[in-house]
């Protein structure tokens, strides 16, 4: 396995550019996701790390070695996608074994014709079903080396993908939305496979999706993309805990962030819809700001820190629920509470309080403040600074 280098990658498809020098370094045995809304260029950036789309500026190494020159195969790195890419005429055991077949069989030992007469053939398959058989055994899927793929559900076509992508020893996975085929149940199960998949083979994996649930749950780092931009490189607690700015915010979170109008107050603090919450923003850049609470954070009940609200809905999640309001001040403007099934629904207008360690605070920009806040005590629970 090896690290990654992306130094610099532009890439426009006419007069419209979708990537926007972009700089990466992923590490050997990484787990690293690229996550952002559609089109913001994630399957571009993947193509061009595994050779299937050029990029117009910049340079790719991989393991510490330029591979820009290099075309697909000769990169070493295997693609997964959420289509599988199977051959339908083909067994799941020759559907694994073709990257070994096409490499270690020439072209006249690979005709039908060929299989009983040529002894060196029989030698190097005998080989290469030993390697087929080992990589099966990790997936689970030797039961079904002799059926077609349309034989199979979506998961198993998805692990004989990955088999036969294991099968060639790359320097690195590339895997594009490898489980939006599947069905929501088969997708928690594939992401814990992936996942532990992961930890065995200390494989690096590059993994896109728009799915932050599988971008949080499964990977080491995230780079948060919007418009051919990385926003925010991280881990999944930095990026959720303190997103660099709203677009991330939004992105990462189910349910989505709450985002509140706000400004600073006279007094250098944070005023939001006519109160005034602890939160010191002197050095705030602009006057106006936005304020982000996350749905979990907020519960309902008067408080400092509050805005009020108006029920509108009610999603039952099973143990928990996410109510959803309206603001009172602005009714078009949707608040979401996170709470539990034991709290009775609300009726009319209710206060819903939040702490203000929890609140995030953007600039007119969109850009994360770093703010000093204090407890209900009056204890300073956060330091000024910007985070950008
Ligand atoms: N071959 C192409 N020719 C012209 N435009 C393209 C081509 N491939 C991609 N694009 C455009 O580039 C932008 C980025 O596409 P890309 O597929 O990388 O996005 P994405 O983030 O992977 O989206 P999704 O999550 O929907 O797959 C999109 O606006 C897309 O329409």
């Amino acid at each position: 396995m090896a690290g990654l280098t992306l130094r610099g990658i532009h890439k426009a498809f006419g007069d419209t550019a979708v990537l926007n020098d972009i700089d990466l370094d992923i590490a050997d045995g990484e787990f690293l996701t690229l996550v952002g809304p559609s089109g913001c260029g994630k399957s571009t950036l993947l193509r061009i790390i595994a050779g299937l789309e050029s990029q117009d500026r910049g340079s790719v190494s991989i393991g510490g070695t330029s591979v820009d020159h290099l075309r697909p195969h000769e990169r070493r790195i295997a693609m997964v996608f959420q289509n599988y890419a199977l051959y339908p005429h083909m067994s799941v055991f020759d559907n694994i074994a073709l990257p070994l077949t096409m490499t270690r069989l020439n072209l006249f030992e690979r005709l039908p014709l060929m299989r009983q007469l040529s002894p060196r053939r029989r030698r190097v398959m005998d080989g290469i079903a030993r390697e087929v058989r080992a990589v099966a055994e990790q997936l689970r899927i030797e039961s079904f080396f002799h059926r077609r793929p349309g034989q199979l559900s979506g998961g198993q076509r998805q692990r004989v993908a990955l088999g036969r992508a294991m099968v060639r020893h790359p320097q690195a996975f590339l895997m594009d939305e490898p489980l939006s085929n599947l069905d929501a149940k088969l997708r928690v199960h594939m992401r814990g496979e992936l996942t532990e998949l992961h930890a065995r083979l200390g494989a690096t994996m590059i993994y896109v999706t728009h799915d932050q649930i599988e971008a949080m749950t499964m990977s080491d780092r995230l780079a948060v993309m919007d418009h051919g931009n990385i926003l925010q490189l991280g881990t999944p607690a930095e990026v959720y805990e303190r997103p660099a700015t709203t677009a991330v915010a939004q992105f990462i979170g189910s349910p989505a962030i709450n985002l509140f109008p706000a400004h600073v107050g006279p007094g250098g603090q944070v005023e939001l819809l006519g109160r005034t919450l602890p939160i010191d923003v002197r050095n705030a850049p602009t006057p106006e700001l936005t304020v982000g609470v996350r749905p979990e954070a907020m519960r309902i009940g008067g408080g400092p820190c509050a805005v009020t609200c108006r029920f509108r809905r009610r999603e039952n999640l099973g143990s928990e629920s996410i109510l959803q309001f309206d603001l009172a001040a602005s009714p078009e403007v949707a608040v979401l509470c996170r709470v539990d099934n034991s709290i009775p629904i609300p009726e009319g207008e209710v206060p819903l309080a939040f702490e203000p360690r929890d609140c995030h605070v953007f600039d007119n920009n969109g850009r994360r403040l770093e703010v000093e806040s204090r407890n209900a005590a009056g204890r300073d629970v956060r330091r000024a600074s910007e985070a950008r």
